[in-house]
Order: C-alpha cells, then structure tokens, then sequence
C-alpha cells in the first residue's frame, strides 16, 4: 500500500513538530505538500523532504489531486474555513484543537460533517493518547477507585506567546483540561466558574494569570484547574484523580502513582513508596511532556485514515464540546460567577 500523502498546514511550532514526526517517526506516510502564511518558513522546510513541495493558497493545498489527508497546525481563528474546505473536499483532516475558537463555528462544523454522513475530522486533543492519561482512564474504567468523584488538575506554562490575553488561557490552555475531565469521566461538563487571584507580578501585562476554574459535570463530579501559563519556570501538567476507594496521580515525570489503603505502591508495582518520592526532572515544554502522545495521535490517525475510518480519536463533536465549555468559562472569568455551559444536545444531530 502506498503512504498516505498529508499536506500540513501552518509550519510554526506545532506544524514542525508534526512534520519531523512524519518523515521521521510515523509508518505509512508522507509529507507531501506544505503551507504557511509565511511562504519562506513552508519552502525552506519543504526543501528538506524530498518530493515534497509547497503550495502558497491553503486552500488550493487542501483540495490538491495528489493530497488524501490534512493536517491543520494554523493558529486558531483559521481552522473553520479550513475545516469546511476539507469537508468540501472530502479529505480526512487532523485539526490541531481548537477546532474553532467559538461555539457557533464549531456547531457549524459539527453539522456540515454529519451532514455528509461521514467523520472526516479528529481533534488534536492529545492527552487522550498520553500514557499516564491512559493509565487513569483504565482505572476509572475498571473499577479500581469505584466511583471516580473528583479530579485536581495543575496546568503550567512556563511562557506564552506574544498577545496570549486571559481569555486564551481559557481557549487554548485551559481547554486540554475541559477535553480531559470529558475524557476520563466520560460525561458532559455543566457548569464553569473561573477564579482569578492576585497575577503573577512577572506574566505579561494585563494577563489574569494564574485562573482557578471548576467544573461540574452532569452527574456531580467535581474538577479543579490551576491554569498558570507565565511561572518562568517549566511545563507542569498534573492530574489527580480521586475515587472512593483511592487516588492516582499523573505527571510527576514518574509513571501514574496510586494510593491506596495499604499496600502503598508506585504503578510499576515495584514497591517503592509514594512518601518517598522527593523530587522529579520538569519537562520545558509540550513537545517533551506529550512527545510520545503525538507520536501514538499521529500513528493512530494515520493508521485510521488508511483503512478508511479516517477517526481513531476526538471528533468535531469533542472539539464544540470543548468549545461550549470554554465559551461558558470566558463568562465566568469576566463574571466572577459560575456559569451553565450551552450546548445542544447531540441527539438533535444525527449523524454527530
Ligand atoms: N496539542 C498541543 O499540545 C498543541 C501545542 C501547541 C499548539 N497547538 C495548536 O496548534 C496550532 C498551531 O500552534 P503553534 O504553536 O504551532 O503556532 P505557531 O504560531 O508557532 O505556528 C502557526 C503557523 O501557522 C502559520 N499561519 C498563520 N495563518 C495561516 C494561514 N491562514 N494558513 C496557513 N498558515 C498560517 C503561521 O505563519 C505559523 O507558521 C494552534 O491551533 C495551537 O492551538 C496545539
Ligand atoms: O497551545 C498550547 C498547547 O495546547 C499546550 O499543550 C498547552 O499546554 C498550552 O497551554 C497551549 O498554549
């Protein structure tokens, strides 16, 4: 079988990343066409694998004879019109979350896909392919904690790009965590609120940095989220997950550790004891902390698109969820209150 030709879309940090895992790493496909707003970053890059080549229109890009799948790493705001020309062109598409930037775009996509009867859309929501994510979804599913009531979460940046407002904390950083808490508990998010404490004196001028959100979900759980994109420091993204019967945590750079009522053990099973966990490695960045995740996203992806699926993954309807949730935490981070998350209900979709 010949590899599945991506055209990649936007070559900035994440897109590059995603090229080089590509033609380096991911069985069963090439890069063959890239795009960037900036036509100079895409052909340098471009120069560098062999056979492919550049084409300066994204959508020309997408609707390309010799292009099968789509990869869309372009900033945000771009991703609707992109999203609706691969729908248009029938090409399976790996949108880079968001998968727009507000809730009627995302509704918009979510119907243009049912629509055409087939999913042709999976969201960068990468967590999801995150072994200790993994780790933590198998033992709510398994029933290890019993009933899963709660989750913690600690979501740092180290440092954010130039014109990150506070309301791109929420849409683009605090939006992992909406797609985690639907992940893990499986169940819609109802409510949001959005506490803003004292800033850091060092985050960038008019950032509300740190936020504090809490979600409440359909059946009552519970999830704090300590946003904090400007600490100077690394990337930290933690989750504690805690059930009736116990609580594991994630992101210690340590695989997942559980506590339990006795014995008290690393996820290894090795015996160590949590207590004498001091200190751990921080990863500077995403590409480091989710490096194998986006290895495992993309493989699946390609694998999926190959065999006709074109998902292995979160859909648009994972994407306007994400979105909704994150619309309701704008309100509340500019309110001050909590506030109920609009979203239509899936079943007036069909096909979604
Ligand atoms: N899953 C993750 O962990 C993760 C991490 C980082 C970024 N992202 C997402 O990936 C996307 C890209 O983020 P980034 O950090 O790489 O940004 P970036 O600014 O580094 O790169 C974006 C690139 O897109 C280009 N571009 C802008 N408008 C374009 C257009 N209309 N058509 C084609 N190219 C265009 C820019 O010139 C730039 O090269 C965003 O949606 C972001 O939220 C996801
Ligand atoms: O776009 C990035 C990316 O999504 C990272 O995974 C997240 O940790 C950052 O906060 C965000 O700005």
């Amino acid at each position: 079988m010949t590899d599945l030709r991506i055209a990649v879309l936007g070559v900035g940090m994440m897109g590059a990343d995603h090229v080089a895992r590509i033609t380096e790493r991911t069985k069963g496909a090439s890069v063959t066409v890239l795009n960037d707003y900036f036509p100079d970053k895409a052909e340098e890059l471009a120069a560098t694998i062999p056979g492919c080549r550049v084409i300066n229109d994204p959508l020309d890009a997408i609707a390309d004879p010799e292009v099968d799948a789509v990869i869309l790493a372009t900033p945000g705001p771009t991703h609707e019109k992109q999203l609706l020309a691969c729908l248009e062109a029938g090409k399976p598409v790996m949108c880079e979350k968001p998968l727009t930037t507000d809730v009627s775009t995302s509704l918009e996509v979510v119907k243009r896909e049912a629509e055409l009867g087939r999913r042709l859309i999976q969201v960068g929501f990468m967590r999801r392919f995150d072994h200790e994510y993994e780790q933590l979804k198998a033992l709510i599913d398994n029933g290890t904690f019993g009933q899963p009531l709660l989750a913690h979460c600690v979501h740092r940046n180290p440092a954010v790009p130039p014109g990150f407002d506070s309301s791109m904390i929420v849409k683009d950083s605090l939006v992992h965590e909406v797609d985690v808490t639907r992940f893990l508990f499986d169940e819609e998010i109802t409510s949001v609120q959005i506490i803003a404490p004292g800033s850091n004196p060092n985050a960038p001028e008019g950032l509300k940095d740190p936020q504090i959100a809490i979600f409440t979900t359909e059946s009552g759980r519970h999830v704090d989220v300590e946003c904090f994109v400007s600490t100077g420091v690394a990337y930290e993204v933690r989750t504690e997950l805690v059930g009736e019967l116990g609580s594991a945590f994630i992101g210690l750079d340590q695989g997942l550790v559980r506590k339990q009522r006795n014995p008290v053990q690393s996820a290894s099973g090795d015996g160590r004891k949590v207590a004498g966990i001091q200190s751990s490695d921080i990863t500077p960045s995403f590409v480091e902390r989710f490096g194998a995740a986006y290895d495992v996203e993309i493989q699946r992806w390609v694998n999926a698109v190959r065999r006709g699926d074109n998902v292995d993954g979160p859909g648009a309807w994972d994407g306007y969820a994400a979105a909704a949730v994150c619309a309701a935490g704008v309100k509340a981070l500019e309110t001050g209150e909590p506030q109920t998350v609009e979203m239509v209900s899936r079943a007036s979709i069909p096909g979604a």
